[in-house]
């Protein structure tokens, strides 16, 4: 196993994740593994199976999660989520620090094992901006837009209790939280420039 502490990125569903991670993953990818996650959500136009998620059905995760497959597991939106032990090893054994994005039930489960990450919360400047960004993505119904924004509430307060996060990002201006993300990255691996 790689003595490289991973990276837990965390936050409500809109506030920059992905954006950041992807730019992060593209322009270091000899330093940073994604840990591909499980879901029961439909695939959005442009993502790839095994790549941005394992697309998979109810049943196979839940057969998977009694076999002890997963590390943490959780439900959001109506869908399944989880992150299998198969996902983080993969990175793990190719020697890059692995990231995860895993919502706030997962952090609360990855605390109570031994992975010992590093758990970054990223935050929109508002409840207002949020709405307008995921809007503006146009990926979700207007069902699950409501539901996205009921779980970013809850997001947002569980993220101010003390000790769950060891740093958080306000993504206000893009340019910025990445410089501050790869800041704080920086002091985890001397790798990236
Ligand atoms: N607990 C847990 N949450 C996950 C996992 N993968 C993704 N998520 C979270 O599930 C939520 C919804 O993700 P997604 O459907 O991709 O929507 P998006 O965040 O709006 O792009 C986000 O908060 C993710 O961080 C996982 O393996 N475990
Ligand atoms: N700083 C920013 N300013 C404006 N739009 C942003 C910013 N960061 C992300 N976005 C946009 O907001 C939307 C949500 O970002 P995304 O990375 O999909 O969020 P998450 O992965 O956290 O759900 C995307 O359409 C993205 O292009």
């Amino acid at each position: 196993m790689s003595g490289l502490r991973p990276v837990v990125l965390s936050g409500p569903s809109g506030a920059g994740k992905s954006t950041l991670m992807k730019r992060l993953m593209k322009e270091h990818e000899d330093v940073f593994g994604f840990s591909v996650s499980h879901t029961t959500r439909n695939p959005r136009p442009g993502e790839e199976d095994g790549k941005d998620y394992h697309f998979t059905t109810r049943e196979a995760m839940e057969e998977g999660i009694s076999k002890g497959e997963f590390i943490e597991n959780a439900e959001f939106s109506g869908n399944m989520y989880g992150t299998s032990k198969a996902a983080v090893e993969d990175v793990l054994a190719k020697n890059l620090i692995c990231i995860l994005d895993v919502d706030i039930q997962g952090v609360k489960r990855i605390k109570e094992t031994d992975l010992n990450p590093i758990y970054i919360s990223i935050q929109p400047p508002s409840m207002e901006i949020l709405e307008k960004r995921l809007r503006d993505r146009q990926t979700e119904t207007e069902e699950s837009l409501q539901k996205r924004l009921e779980a970013a509430r809850i997001d947002m307060e569980l993220s101010k209790e003390p000790g769950v996060f060891d740093i958080v990002i306000i993504n206000d201006d893009l340019e910025r939280a990445y410089e501050e993300l790869k800041d704080i990255l920086n002091e985890v691996s001397k790798r990236i420039k």
